[in-house]
């Protein structure tokens, strides 16, 4: 079974935009539970331009599914983790700067850091993720920093797919073959959406769950959220 986790951060961009409380992150979280959602994701940046460390806090209270928090371990991203303690964190290597998530992490040149914090996150008792490219080295990599799952970043995959490059799913498949002979945990995400998720999940063996944010909010402007998050679970159970 493949969970999915809505990204809520477009929510907090909203709100910002105004100042205020509308729309109501915790609500929204709420209510896409309700509807049918098996986790939240959130990524808060260390700009707070859109989560703020106070919602991760707050959404505590209202995430009864899986709750992911999405960051770069910088110190204080590692402080609000373990006050928090959501299910999962997943590390991202992101630039301060960056406007949204554009790589993976070297696995390899990173790797005495990255078992440290995992360590620590998970002697804490959070499951641990790690974002990374479809690079078979960068998954023996993730395998040698003892984290329990990797985040496959699917933005090139997704782009390939929308130019009606279907081949662009093959680093993914061998990199998720090798992950499962690794007994790593495989999670995806990054511009999913409902155009290519049926053929993501249905290409990839034992994806866990992905985590879709920015396409999902966009698609409820039309759709709505209930009908959208009905759509994606009903293609995630869709096997080829
Ligand atoms: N981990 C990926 C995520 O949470 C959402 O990414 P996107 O759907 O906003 O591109």
């Amino acid at each position: 079974m493949t969970k999915l986790s809505v990204n809520i951060n477009k929510i907090a961009t909203l709100r910002n935009s105004r100042g205020g409380d509308v729309p109501n992150v915790l609500q929204f979280a709420k209510d896409v539970q309700r509807f049918g959602a098996e986790g939240v994701t959130i990524h808060p940046r260390p700009d707070e331009r859109h989560i703020r460390y106070q919602d991760a806090r707050d959404l505590k209270s209202g995430v009864y599914t899986e709750y992911n928090i999405e960051g770069n371990p910088i110190d204080s991203f590692v402080d609000l983790v373990l006050n928090v303690k959501p299910t999962q964190v997943t590390l991202v290597p992101d630039a301060v700067d960056a406007i949204t998530s554009n790589a993976g992490w070297d696995t390899i040149k990173h790797k005495d850091f990255l078992v440290d914090v995992i360590k620590e996150f998970k002697q804490n008792g959070i499951r641990t993720s790690i974002f990374v490219d479809p690079v078979l080295e960068q998954i023996e990599g993730a395998k040698a920093t003892g984290t329990d799952r990797i985040e496959l970043y699917t933005e090139a995959f997704a782009h390939q797919y929308s130019l009606g490059n279907e081949g662009g799913i093959m680093p993914y498949v061998k990199s998720a073959e090798l992950a499962n002979n690794l007994e790593l945990g495989i999670n995806a995400g990054h511009d999913l959406s409902l155009d290519n998720i049926a053929f993501f999940k249905n290409n990839i063996p034992a994806l866990l769950e992905v985590s879709i944010g920015h396409a999902l909010v966009a698609e409820s402007l039309y759709l709505g959220v209930e009908n959208v998050i009905q759509m994606y679970l009903s293609k995630l159970k869709v096997q080829s």
